[in-house]
């Protein structure tokens, strides 16, 4: 079964962000593990035609591959086989509780299962001289998996060493330890293994090995609907090393003598997110009260009351300061603002800097469409039109209804495919779509009350989106983690305030917010 979000391989990051997404729905991390300690179990059973005169050797690390070869251990026993399981390392470090809950039942289940937890190397080497290890049927690697990094350090190297030089057939849980998943390198050593069965996809690395791909129950809604996988994800953590301008810089292009309030509600909200320096770029006039919102902005200003092509070198200069744009919020309608919003789109589109185009921008790029001056979209680009917006760029009539999910994403990517781009449509569901030659993709956001259906919660969403963007995620990315997040704020603001709420009252929540998930 093929949708519009799947992939045919996956990352170590994929695989962390649909854990979460996953638990989002309320699915436990330790379900997962179970189904896949069940699901490798039948595998390992049925191909090597065990029973219960059978015996298995199962190396585990102290991460959560570890976790699945201690479930596996679990029910190999349950149909009698006895089980060697090694733990390399001390079991008070085992890092998560589904691990520890395995670990903790193995030792309780005594009566095919010996368990050994490894203080030093000299200890492994003695337990791999043993009869139980020499006369096994099989070995089992869980070691590493997805969450490997760096070289590999002792006593996991020692035991890798000790599984390639056993002569016993050797199975690798989810990704043969050692080897990078996402892109097949072997630093230093990694399992010889027979086969390896894998979790939920083929990891983009795996290129020769033999694998079988083992459903667990990540379900079909974790990868369509956006959520906090796809946040946690995006919100990169800040190296040590950082200086100022490291995390995001943004320039946002905005205002016009009518508004001044747009492009300072998608101003703070990038700056509550935390990127270090946002250039409020307006009109002449409006620069003190875009600065009175906050003394954290930086705001310069135009030669005139509403921009136009007397601004573009100066829109050139600052754009070229920055790692992302926002084109749009408040920018009016003005004849001569339309000309300078031309030039300005046509000069970015070729330069890739990574650019939201929101509001009246987007009124404005329908025009140069319908002109035939812009043929296509280029994938740095990103628009946030509401289906009215939609309709000014492109022609259609009806979509199938907001929750008609299949229906309304294959009539959006037949719509969408003649503009290219990422596009944000934003609505009750909101839907974010890229569009390739390749493959077009539709991920889905549910989160948001309507409530949010007042001014200002679409300028949040611009000055979030950019801001994902300008600390150096990608275009499709940053649109999903902002409207997912945009939603829960709203959600936190009503929770809040009452059911009145503001696009300001979202901005004010956003730092506790984040704080309070621990992101
Ligand atoms: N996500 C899912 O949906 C599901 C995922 N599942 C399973 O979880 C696996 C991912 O688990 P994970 O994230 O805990 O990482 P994992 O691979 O066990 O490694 C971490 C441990 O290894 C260590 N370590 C790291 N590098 C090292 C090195 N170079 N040399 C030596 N040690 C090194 C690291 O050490 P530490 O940083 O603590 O010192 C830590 O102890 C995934 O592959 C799949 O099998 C299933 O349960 C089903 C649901
Ligand atoms: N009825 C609704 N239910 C859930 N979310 C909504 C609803 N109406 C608007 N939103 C959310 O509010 C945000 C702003 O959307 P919208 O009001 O269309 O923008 P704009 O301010 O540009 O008109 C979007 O993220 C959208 O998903
Ligand atoms: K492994």
């Amino acid at each position: 079964m093929s949708f519009f979000f799947d992939k045919d391989t996956i990352t170590a990051e994929d695989v962390s962000q649909l854990d979460a997404n996953s638990a989002s729905l309320g699915i436990p991390n330790g379900y997962l593990m179970e189904c896949a300690g069940l699901q490798a179990t039948n595998k390992i059973y049925e191909h090597y035609k065990l029973n219960s005169s059978s015996s298995v050797v199962i190396m585990c690390g102290i991460g959560n591959n570890g976790g699945d070869g201690l479930c596996i251990a679990r029910h190999l026993a349950t149909r009698g086989i006895s089980v060697f399981v090694i733990l390399l390392g001390d079991s008070i470090h085992i890092r998560t509780q589904e691990s520890r809950l395995n670990w903790e039942l193995v030792n309780t289940l005594t009566l095919k299962i010996r368990s050994y937890s490894i203080k030093n190397i000299k200890q492994l080497k003695t337990l791999c001289k043993s009869e139980f290890f020499m006369n096994a049927d099989i070995i089992i690697d869980a070691l590493l998996g997805t969450g490997v990094t760096g070289k590999i350090r002792e006593p996991i190297s020692t035991a890798i060493d000790m599984i390639n030089q056993s002569n016993l057939p050797k199975i690798s849980i989810d990704v043969p330890s050692g080897m990078n998943p996402d892109t097949g390198q072997i630093t230093e050593k990694s399992v010889n293994c027979d086969f390896c069965i894998t979790f939920h996809a083929k990891k983009k690395g795996f290129a020769n090995i033999k694998t079988w791909v083992a459903p667990i129950g990540i379900p079909l809604e974790a990868s369509l609907f956006i959520g906090d996988g796809d946040l946690r994800s995006a919100i990169k953590k800040r190296d040590k090393d950082f200086h100022k301008g490291q995390y995001g810089k943004l320039l946002v292009i905005g205002g016009s003598s009518s508004y001044s309030g747009a492009p300072s509600l998608a101003a703070m909200s990038a700056l509550e997110l935390g990127i270090d320096l946002c250039i409020c770029f307006v009109p002449k006039g409006i620069g003190n009260v875009v600065r009175s919102f906050s003394p954290n902005l930086i705001v310069q200003e135009g030669v005139a009351e509403n921009f136009s092509n007397s601004d573009f070198l100066q829109a050139k200069k600052l754009s070229n300061w920055a790692d992302a744009v926002l084109i749009g919020p408040g920018l009016g309608k003005d004849p001569k603002t339309v000309e300078f919003f031309e030039k300005y789109i046509l000069w970015i589109l070729g330069k890739k800097i990574p650019c939201v185009v929101d509001a009246d921008g987007i009124k404005m790029l329908g025009k140069l469409f319908k002109e035939s001056k812009i043929a296509r979209l280029t994938s740095s680009i990103v628009i946030t039109p509401h289906m009215e917006e939609l309709k000014s760029i492109v022609r259609f009539k009806n979509l199938p209804k907001f929750d008609e999910i299949e229906k309304r994403t294959k009539k959006l990517i037949s719509i969408l495919e003649k503009i290219g781009g990422v596009i944000l449509v934003k609505g009750v569901y909101d839907y974010v779509i890229k569009i390739s030659k390749k493959r077009s993709i539709c991920r889905v956001n549910r989160s948001g009350c309507p409530e949010m259906a007042v001014g200002g919660t679409g300028d949040v969403l611009a000055g979030l989106t950019s801001a994902f963007l300008s600390i150096g995620n990608s275009p499709f990315n940053s649109a999903c983690a902002a409207v997912y997040l945009n939603g829960l704020l709203g959600e936190s603001a009503k929770k809040s305030y009452g059911p009145r709420i503001h696009a300001t009252d979202m901005i004010k929540n956003l730092k506790s917010f984040l704080l309070f998930k621990k992101f």
